[in-house]
């Protein structure tokens, strides 16, 4: 079965290549032409550039051609999504659509799933999350993702055709539940990042994580998902990488941010949008998310990290 990967950045790139290395028929779609163009003669990615793309990997910059696969992955920004189903006019009721990246739309405040269902009615919305960095999916390196499907029958299908050897993933039931914990976790790595950037130390970025996590779930609870799914992969195993380690973009803008350097704004970061539509979300359903608005007011640089600190430290004592 045809699998086409729309979004030939660092992650579309990794999950391409991992497909393709199992045996799957895989197309990788990119919008620049003239990078595309670069990728087939040069047989590497744009942005895994040490990674050689096996020749079996077919890569295009025709959409309409692309979109006749069996099974398409969309993984562009999460911001970035609605326009790119925008422009899809290849017929897709019935088929499996697999959105592959982590955000919150700033327009909708919805996740991926909900985007889907509205501008493709008929498709089939999932949700592929969880802890992975391209760079060790291209290297081949074991990773357990989590892959979310509202229709049990095409969530067990979907999880056979994208499991390779390296690359196990868990069936969920829950995609809000999945696109919640892969959106939001990037919002509290950020924070993460400002506290570690800005010298706080690491019992402050562990109460910076457990205390994010139960925003996470008080605000998943409340828009329906289940209270498991953010115990799993998509939640706690993608917060517990993100927050910590320094490969992570929205680690990194934290860090800059806790230093008080500039970071490179053309670096993906999808936690700084989705700081923005949580907080919007959460205000208009009455929900206290404190680390989210904060981390939304530093990255808009609203506040000092000193005002982050003193206006989360200075909320009045409450049980746990
Ligand atoms: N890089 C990683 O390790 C991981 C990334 N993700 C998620 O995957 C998504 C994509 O991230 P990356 O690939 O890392 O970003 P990236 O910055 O490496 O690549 C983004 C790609 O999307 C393309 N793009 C941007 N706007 C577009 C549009 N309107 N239409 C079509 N293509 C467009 C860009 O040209 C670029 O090729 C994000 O939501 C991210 O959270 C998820 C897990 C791991
Ligand atoms: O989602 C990721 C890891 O699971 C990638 O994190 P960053 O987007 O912060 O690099």
């Amino acid at each position: 079965m045809s699998i086409a990967v729309l979004g030939a950045g660092a992650f579309g790139s990794a999950l391409a290549i991992a497909l393709v290395r199992d045996g799957r028929d895989v197309t990788l779609w990119g919008r620049d032409t003239g990078a595309i163009a670069q990728m087939r003669e040069n047989r590497r990615a744009v942005s895994l550039p040490d990674v050689i793309l096996p020749d079996a990997l077919k890569v295009s910059s025709d959409l309409d051609a692309a979109c006749t696969a069996k099974t398409l992955i969309i993984a562009t920004p999460a911001q970035t999504l609605p326009s790119l189903l925008g422009q899809i006019r290849t017929p897709l009721a019935g088929k499996p659509l697999v959105a592959a990246c982590k955000g919150l739309d700033l327009g909708t405040w919805q996740g991926p799933s909900r985007t889907i269902a509205d501008a493709k009615p008929g498709a089939f919305p999932l949700i592929l999350t969880g802890p992975s960095f391209a760079i060790d999916i291209a290297a081949g390196l074991p990773t357990a993702l989590t892959l979310a499907c509202a229709d049990a029958d095409i969530c067990i299908t979907v999880q056979k055709q994208l499991s390779t050897r390296t690359l196990r993933l868990y069936r969920s039931s829950d995609p809000v539940g999945a696109e919640l914990g892969g959106a939001l976790k990037n919002v509290i790595a950020i924070a993460c990042g400002a506290c570690i950037g800005a010298g706080l130390g690491d019992s402050a970025r562990a109460a910076l994580m457990t205390r994010g996590f139960a925003e996470m779930q008080r605000l998943a609870l409340a828009l329906g998902a289940q209270s498991d799914t953010l115990m799993g992969l998509s939640g706690l195993g993608d917060l517990a990488l993100t927050c910590t380690s320094p490969q992570s973009r929205n680690y990194r803008l934290g860090l800059a941010l806790g230093r008080g350097d500039v970071f490179d704004p053309s670096i993906t970061v999808e936690g700084a949008a989705t700081a923005r539509a949580v907080t919007a979300l959460a205000q208009d359903r009455g929900i206290d998310l404190p680390i989210c608005a904060t981390t939304a007011a530093l990255t808009e640089h609203r506040i000092s990290i000193t005002d982050a600190m003193d206006t989360l430290l200075s909320r009045p004592l409450k049980e746990e």
